[in-house]
C-alpha cells in the first residue's frame, strides 16, 4: 500500500476546524488599524509635522530629514505600544514574492544599558545586498551595494511583531531593481497626461490618480495531501494526475455555498487582512472544485498592488493555521479552470470624477470619450507590450482555455459602446458651426448607466465593463505591478500624443471640441482592428486576429521580444518609466525565471517517474504476472488470464514510452543548459524540453488508471479537488 498518500487522506478525515477570532463583528471597529494611517499619524505627530507630511505625500515632494525624524519617533511609538519589537523595509523585488529583512529597535547604549531606537535615517533609506535578488546583470557580487527608499505614499503597517515600511529597491547606481520604483513612475506620468487632458473640460482638476481593484483567486488543497504531492510542492501545479470523473463540469461549485472549513480559513484571513487596512468586501467559490475568490474595492494603484502584495503573503501564512495550502499558480490543475488577478482599471481625478464612467451631458460624454477612446488606441498601439507584461511560465497554461483569455490581445466594448464609436467614426463632423449644440450631434447619447447594460466576455483579455476596463490576462501569481506600469504608461504616452494633436487644431483655429472630436474620430478609425467582441477561443478568431495584424504569441520567451523592441525603447525613453539598461536587465531575468523553472519542472517529473510512478507500475504488473503464473500452475485456460495478460502489455507499453520519453527529455535538456545566451536557452526548454512534458504526462495519467488504487503512490485529483 502507498503510505503517504493513504496517511493523508487518514489525516485530512481527522481535521478539525479552528475558531477564529474576530476582534468585532463590525468590521469598522478593527479596519486598519495595524496601519500607520492618517488617523493614526494626526495622534501621534505635532501639528505642523503632520500637515508638513500630508503635503509631501500628495505632491510627491520629499521629506525632509527633521520630519522624517519626527515620523519614525511617531511610528516606533505607535508600534510599541502594539508590542512590536522590529522594523523592516518591505519592497518587492523581481523574485515576484515580497522581501523582508528585521531589525529590532533594541540598541545598545556606552554605559551597558540599551535603548529602543528608529532614527530617521533608517526609516528613510536601508542597504540590503542587491546582487543576491535577481538584477539581469546589473550589479555584480562584488559591487552588490542596492538600496530600499521609503514610498511615504503607502502608509507603514504592523505584520506579525514587525513594522513594516514599504519602499522601493533601486541599485547603487540607481536603477530599478524592483517592480514598485517603475511603477511610481508610470503613475507620475500618468497623473501629468491625465490632467493636462482634463484641463479641456474642467480647470479645477488637479490631480488624476488610477485606480485598481484586484480579483484574486486561489485553490485550497489540505497540506497533507499537498506534502503527499512532491510535484505540488515543488512547482506549484500538478505534473501529472488523470482528470477526476467528476471535475467542474456540473458547474456546481461556481457560487455554490462555501465550505465551513474554507469559511473559516476565509473569515481568518480577512480579518488580518482589514486590520492591515486591505479593504477586502468580497469572496465566493469560483468555478473549479476548491477554487476560491477574494476580491477587495478598488485602491489608488500603489496601495492596491501593495495590498495584493501583502494578501498573498497573508492567505499563505493562515492557510497554515488551517491545514491547508494555497495554490496561487495559475493552472496547477490541468483540464479546469485555472486562476486569473482580474485588475479593475479606472482613472479618477482629486474632484472624485471616475473618468471611464460616462456622464450626463454630453460634454461629460466627450470627456468620457477621449479617456476611453485614448486608452483603446493606446492598448492598439502596444498590445504586444502588454501581452509581454502578463507572460510567465505559469500563466502560459492558463491562457487561452477555462474563462481565461487567449494569447491575442484585443478589447471588449459591448454592443453599446461599439456602436458608438461606430456612429463617431461615420459621422461628420461640423467645423462651422457657430453653437457648440451643432457639434453635440456628432456625439452619439450614451446612457449614463452602463453597469447593467454591458456584456460580459470571459475570453477577452481587456474588457470594458461599464465605468473601467478589466485587464483579465493577468495571472493569479503575478505581481500586478508589471502590467499596470505598462497599461498607466501607454495610456499616458498616448495622451500626451493627443493632446499635442489637439492642440496643433485648435491653433490651426477649430473650436476645441471640433478639434477634440476630429482627433478621437481618427484614432476610433486607426485603432479598430483590436475591437472584438467575439468568442476568443475559437479557430476563427486566431485566423482573423491575424488578418487584422494582431499578434498571437502563445508562449513567454518570444511575448518578451516586445520588452526590448525599438518602440518599446522608445516609449520607455521618452515617458522616463525604465531606462535602456533596466528594460534589458528585466528581459534577461524574465527569461531566466521561465527557463529555470521549466528546468525545475523536468527535474521533478524525471525523478518521480524513475522513483515513485515507475516502481508503483511495475509492482503491480508484478502481481499480475504472479497471479497468470499460478492460473498457469492450476493448468487452467489461457483465457482465463487473458485480461491479465492484456494489462500486463499495457503497463509494459506505457511504462517504455515515459523511460525513454524521460530519457530523451533529459538529453534535450543538457542541450539546452549549455546555450549561452538566455532568449536561446528559454526558446530550447519551450520548445524542446517541455514538449515531453504531455506526452510523458498522458501514459503517466494512463498508468494512473489501470494500477491497483492501493498501490498509486500519488494522491489522486479528486482527492486534491474534493477531499477538504
Ligand atoms: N469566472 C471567471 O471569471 C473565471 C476566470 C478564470 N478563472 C481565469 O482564469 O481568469
Amino acid at each position: 500500500m502507498s503510505t503517504i498518500r493513504f496517511q493523508a487522506l487518514q489525516t485530512v478525515l481527522t481535521r478539525t476546524i479552528p475558531e477564529v477570532k474576530q476582534p468585532s463583528f463590525k468590521i469598522s471597529d478593527f479596519y486598519g488599524s495595524n496601519v500607520f494611517d492618517k488617523k493614526k499619524m494626526q495622534d501621534y505627530l505635532p501639528k505642523e509635522t503632520f500637515k508638513a507630511v500630508l503635503a509631501s505625500i500628495e505632491s510627491g515632494s520629499p521629506i525632509s530629514r527633521e520630519i522624517a525624524e519626527q515620523i519614525s519617533s511617531a511610528m516606533k511609538a505607535w508600534a510599541m505600544s502594539k508590542g512590536v519589537t522590529h522594523y523592516t523595509h518591505w519592497f518587492q523585488p523581481l523574485t515576484g514574492t515580497t522581501a523582508e529583512k528585521h531589525d529590532s529597535f533594541f540598541e545598545p547604549t556606552s554605559d551597558g544599558q540599551a535603548i529602543e531606537r528608529f532614527a530617521g535615517d533608517a526609516l528613510v533609506q536601508q542597504e540590503p545586498d542587491a546582487s543576491s535578488f535577481p538584477n539581469g546583470g546589473i550589479r555584480s557580487t562584488f559591487e552588490a551595494r542596492g538600496y530600499t527608499a521609503w514610498d511615504p505614499s503607502s502608509p507603514a503597517f504592523i505584520f506579525g511583531k514587525t513594522l513594516c515600511i514599504p519602499t522601493v529597491f533601486v541599485s547603487y547606481t540607481g536603477e530599478a531593481l524592483d517592480y514598485k520604483a517603475p511603477l511610481l513612475k508610470a503613475l507620475s506620468v500618468m497623473d501629468k497626461a491625465a490632467t493636462e487632458v482634463c484641463h479641456y473640460f474642467d480647470k479645477s482638476i488637479e490631480k488624476v490618480n488610477a485606480s485598481l481593484g484586484i480579483e484574486q483567486e486561489y485553490f485550497l488543497v489540505d497540506l497533507a495531501l499537498f506534502n503527499a504531492r512532491p510535484d505540488l510542492f515543488l512547482t506549484g501545479r500538478a505534473l501529472f494526475g488523470h482528470a477526476s470523473a467528476k471535475g467542474q463540469q456540473l458547474e456546481d461549485h461556481y457560487f455554490g455555498s462555501i465550505p465551513e472549513r474554507v469559511l473559516a480559513y476565509m473569515q481568518d484571513f480577512e480579518t488580518e487582512a482589514l486590520q492591515l487596512g486591505i479593504p477586502l468586501k468580497t469572496r465566493h467559490n469560483e468555478v473549479a472544485p476548491s477554487q476560491f475568490e477574494c476580491a477587495p474595492i478598488y485602491e489608488e494603484i500603489n496601495l492596491a498592488i501593495d495590498h495584493n502584495q501583502l494578501l498573498m503573503d497573508l492567505m499563505e501564512k493562515v492557510a497554515k493555521r488551517h491545514n491547508f495550502k494555497v495554490l496561487l499558480h495559475e493552472k496547477p490543475y490541468a483540464g479546469i479552470n485555472g486562476s486569473g488577478k482580474h485588475n479593475n482599471w479606472s482613472l479618477i481625478t482629486n474632484t472624485g470624477k471616475n473618468l471611464l464612467a460616462p456622464g450626463k451631458t454630453p460634454k461629460n460624454n466627450l470627456m468620457f470619450l477621449t479617456f476611453f477612446v485614448n486608452t483603446i488606441k493606446a492598448v492598439y498601439e502596444h498590445a504586444d507590450l502588454l501581452r509581454a507584461s502578463i507572460a510567465s511560465v505559469s500563466n502560459d497554461h492558463r491562457l487561452g482555455a477555462n474563462e481565461a483569455p487567449p494569447a491575442i490581445i484585443s478589447i471588449f466594448l459591448g454592443e453599446q459602446l461599439n456602436d458608438v464609436l461606430d456612429e463617431i467614426e461615420t459621422s461628420r463632423i461640423s467645423k462651422k458651426a457657430k453653437e457648440d449644440s451643432a457639434m453635440w450631434h456628432s456625439i452619439p447619447k450614451i446612457p449614463q448607466i452602463l453597469l447593467d447594460n454591458t456584456d460580459r466576455n470571459r475570453t477577452s483579455p481587456f474588457a470594458f465593463t461599464g465605468n473601467k476596463f478589466e485587464l483579465r490576462a493577468v495571472g493569479s501569481s503575478a505581481n500586478s505591478s508589471s502590467p499596470m506600469t505598462v497599461l498607466n504608461m501607454i495610456v499616458a504616452d498616448q495622451l500626451i500624443k493627443f493632446k499635442a494633436e489637439v492642440d496643433k487644431l485648435i491653433k490651426k483655429g477649430d473650436k476645441k471640441d471640433v478639434a477634440i472630436l476630429t482627433i478621437l474620430k481618427k484614432y476610433i478609425k486607426e485603432s479598430k482592428n483590436i475591437r472584438f467582441e467575439g468568442n476568443g477561443y475559437s479557430d476563427e478568431w486566431a485566423a482573423e486576429a491575424e488578418k487584422r495584424g494582431l499578434q498571437n504569441i502563445k508562449t513567454t520567451p518570444k511575448a518578451l521580444d516586445a520588452l526590448v523592441s525599438e518602440k518599446t525603447e522608445k516609449i520607455f525613453e521618452e515617458t522616463g518609466v525604465f531606462t535602456k539598461r533596466e528594460a534589458h536587465a528585466r528581459h534577461e531575468i524574465l527569461l531566466e525565471a521561465y527557463y529555470k523553472k521549466l528546468q525545475i519542472e523536468a527535474r521533478v517529473i524525471g525523478e518521480l517517474v524513475t522513483n515513485v510512478i515507475l516502481p508503483a507500475a511495475v509492482k503491480y504488473q508484478t502481481e499480475l504476472i504472479n497471479n497468470v503464473k499460478g492460473l498457469k500452475d492450476l493448468g487452467l485456460a489461457k483465457d482465463t488470464y487473458a485480461s491479465q495478460l492484456e494489462i500486463i502489455e499495457r503497463l509494459s507499453k506505457h511504462i517504455n514510452f515515459i523511460k525513454s520519453n524521460v530519457e530523451q527529455m533529459v538529453e534535450e535538456r543538457k542541450k539546452a543548459n549549455v546555450l549561452e545566451d538566455s532568449r536561446d536557452k528559454a526558446i530550447a526548454y519551450d520548445e524542446k524540453v517541455k514538449s515531453y512534458f504531455e506526452p510523458i504526462r498522458y501514459h503517466v495519467d494512463k498508468l494512473e488508471l489501470l494500477v491497483d488504487d492501493t498501490l498509486w503512490p500519488l494522491p489522486k485529483f479528486r482527492e486534491l479537488l474534493f477531499i477538504k
